[in-house]
C-alpha cells in the first residue's frame, strides 16, 4: 500500500527513476531512428527538386534505378518496417516487463489512488483548505506556492471523480469544475488526452444532482447534449431531470422546511475539538496554564546531573509533558534504519480484531528490546525519564505518516485489559518519541485539554491513560493531526501497569467512572 505512508512512496520514486531510465533509452532509440527517416527525407526531397526535365531525368538509367530501388527497398527498411512494425518498441515493452518482474516493483493500483483522494478531502476538511488554493500548491492563505507544484486538469479531474464515487458530492464538484477551469484556462502541465469537457459535464452533473441542486445538474446536462446530441446517458438523464423538476414545481412549499440531509452523521464533540485543535484554532487559556512549569531534572540518576532532562509541563491533571532533546540523532538514525524496511499498514483495535481503517492512517513496525541489543540505552532513558519500569512495556513501535496521514482521537487503554494484556495490564502511559520535525500539521492532539503538541525532533512526549487508581481516565483521549506538508516519523512506548507497584504504587481512592461522561464524546 503507497498511500499510508511516505516510506512507502520513497519506493514509487524508484519505480518511477527505472521508468524513467527505460523511457530515456527508448526515447534515444526512438531518436535516433527519427533522425534517419528525417535524413532519408530530405535526401529524396533533394533528389526530387533536381529532375527538372523529366525525360532527361530518366533518361540516366541510374536515376530509374534509384527511384525503383528507393521504392521497392529504401521505404520499406527505412520507413515502413521501421514505423509500422516499430521493432524498437517491441524490445522496450519485452525489456520493460522482465526487468519488472526481476525486480518485483510494482506501482500503485486504483486503492493507492482512492487513498490518495481521501487523504487529500481530509486535508481539506480538516484544516479547511480551498480548492483552487489546494490545486495551486497554496496550503496556507497568504503563502505563496510552498511545494512550487500545481495541479493538471486531468488530476482535478481524477480527484474529482473518485470523490464524487465516495459520494463526496460537495468537494467532488469543487475539483471537477477546477479541472474544467483548468482545462480552459492556461493549461499547466501534462493534459491527459481522455479529460474532455464533456467527460467532466459526465461526472459534474451528476454530482450537483447528487447534492440536490437538479436545475445545474439539468443545465450542465444539456451542455453535454450541445455537444453530442445522441449521448445515451445525458438523454436519459434529461428526462429524468426533467420529470423531478416538474414534480418539485408541483409540491405547494410547506412552511416548515426540512434540515438538508446529509449522508455522515454529526461528528463527535471530540472530533470537532481536534479539527479546531489542529488548525491552531484552540488554545488553553493562561489561568489554565499559570501552573505549569518548565525544570531541568536528573531525576536521581547521577549520569543526568551532568546532561538533565528539559521537562516542560503541559497539562498537570492528566499529566501530560513534553521532555526535551531525548534522543541523539544517531539513535534516531539507528531507529529509522532498522525500521523503515520492515513498514505495514497500522491497524485499530486488538490482536485478532484488529484491522484497517481510514481513522487510522499510517505504516508501522515493532522494535523488539530482545532482538535490537543497541535499544538497550534508549530503554534505560525512558526508564529513566517516566520514572517507570519497562518490564511489563511493549516492544518499541516505529510508526510513519503519509499525505494526509493520521490517528483520529481514541483512547489507548483498551477494554478487557486482563484478557488481552493478562498480568502487564492497561496501557498506564504512553510516551511517544518525535523522529522528525514535521513543515505543517502532525501535531498530537488532546481534544478534552485544549492541547496540540506539535512534533520536535528528539523530544518525547508523555502522558497518562489512567487515573493514579488505575481506573480509565477519558479526559486521556487523543489524536495525530494530518499531516498537510512533510511526513511525520514517531517511536512509541506504552508502559502497562503490571510491575509499576514499587516504582508507582497506585492511589488508594477509587476513581472508577469518574469523567465517563467523556466517553462516548
Ligand atoms: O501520532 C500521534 O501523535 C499520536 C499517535 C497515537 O496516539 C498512537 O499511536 O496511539
Ligand atoms: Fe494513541
Amino acid at each position: 500500500e503507497y498511500y499510508s505512508a511516505t516510506s512507502q512512496l520513497e519506493k514509487l520514486l524508484d519505480v518511477e527513476a527505472f521508468m524513467v531510465e527505460k523511457f530515456d533509452e527508448y526515447l534515444e532509440r526512438a531518436q535516433k531512428e527519427q533522425d534517419n527517416l528525417k535524413r532519408f527525407m530530405e535526401q529524396i526531397d533533394e533528389q526530387l527538386q533536381d529532375r527538372d526535365d523529366l525525360d532527361e531525368y530518366f533518361g540516366n538509367p541510374l536515376n530509374a534505378f534509384i527511384t525503383i530501388s528507393r521504392l521497392v527497398y529504401d521505404w520499406k527498411f527505412n520507413v515502413f518496417d521501421l514505423v509500422l512494425n516499430s521493432s524498437n518498441f517491441e524490445t522496450y515493452r519485452s525489456t520493460l516487463s522482465d526487468a519488472f518482474e526481476k525486480i518485483n516493483l510494482t506501482g500503485p493500483n486504483q486503492e493507492d489512488l482512492h487513498g490518495a483522494s481521501r487523504a487529500l478531502l481530509r486535508l481539506q476538511k480538516v484544516y479547511q483548505l480551498n480548492t483552487d488554493h489546494l490545486a495551486s500548491g497554496v496550503l496556507l492563505p497568504g503563502e505563496r506556492n510552498p511545494l512550487n507544484i500545481s495541479l493538471s486538469a486531468s488530476d482535478c479531474f481524477e480527484l474529482g471523480k473518485n470523490l464524487c464515487q465516495i459520494k463526496e458530492y460537495s468537494y467532488g464538484s469543487e475539483w471537477l469544475l477546477e479541472a474544467r477551469k483548468r482545462l480552459h484556462g492556461n493549461p499547466t502541465g501534462f493534459v491527459s488526452p481522455n479529460v474532455s469537457d464533456v467527460e467532466i459535464l459526465e461526472q459534474l452533473s451528476p454530482a450537483f444532482s447528487g447534492l440536490g441542486n437538479l436545475k445545474l445538474a439539468h443545465k450542465l446536462n444539456m451542455e453535454i447534449l450541445d455537444k453530442k446530441p445522441d449521448h445515451e446517458e445525458a438523454l436519459k438523464n434529461k428526462v429524468l431531470y426533467e420529470g423531478q423538476l416538474a414534480k418539485a414545481r408541483n409540491v405547494i412549499p410547506r412552511k416548515q422546511v426540512d434540515p438538508p440531509q446529509t449522508a455522515e452523521e454529526e461528528p463527535k464533540e471530540s472530533f470537532q475539538l481536534y479539527t479546531q485543535l489542529c488548525r491552531g484554532e484552540l488554545h488553553q487559556s493562561p489561568r489554565e496554564q499559570r501552573n505549569l512549569r518548565c525544570w531541568l531534572s536528573h531525576q536521581g540518576v547521577p549520569y543526568y546531573r551532568l546532561s538533565p532532562f528539559k521537562f516542560e509541563q503541559l497539562n498537570l491533571d492528566p499529566y501530560v509533558a513534553l521532555v526535551h532533546h531525548v534522543l541523539w540523532d544517531s539513535e534516531m538514525e539507528m531507529i529509522m534504519q532498522h525500521g523503515r524496511g520492515s513498514m505495514e499498514r497500522s491497524k485499530v483495535g486488538q490482536s485478532e480484531n484488529s484491522k484497517i481503517a481510514d481513522r487510522r492512517t499510517s505504516q508501522n513496525t515493532w522494535l523488539w528490546y530482545d532482538v535490537n541489543p543497541w535499544l538497550s540505552r534508549i530503554k534505560q532513558r525512558l526508564e529513566d525519564v517516566t520514572g517507570l519500569s519497562t518490564e511489563s512495556a511493549e516492544p518499541l513501535q516505529l510508526l510513519n505518516y503519509g499525505i494526509g496521514g493520521q490517528y483520529e482521537p481514541h483512547f489507548d487503554f483498551v477494554e478487557d485489559a486482563e484478557k488481552i494484556f493478562g498480568w502487564q495490564d492497561d496501557r498506564l502511559m504512553t510516551a511517544i518519541f518525535y523522529i522528525n520535525d514535521v513543515a505543517l500539521g502532525g501535531a498530537t492532539a488532546f481534544p478534552f485539554l485544549r492541547l496540540a503538541v506539535p512534533p520536535e525532533k528528539g523530544s518525547l512526549l508523555m502522558w497518562n491513560n489512567l487515573h493514579s487508581s488505575l481506573h480509565k481516565d477519558y479526559r486521556s483521549k487523543h489524536a495525530g493531526c494530518p499531516i498537510l506538508q512533510g511526513s511525520k516519523w514517531i517511536c512509541t512506548e506504552w508502559f502497562h501497569v503490571g510491575a509499576q507497584e514499587l516504582k508507582r504504587p497506585c492511589g488508594l481512592m477509587s476513581e472508577e467512572g469518574k469523567f465517563s461522561h467523556l466517553e462516548d464524546k
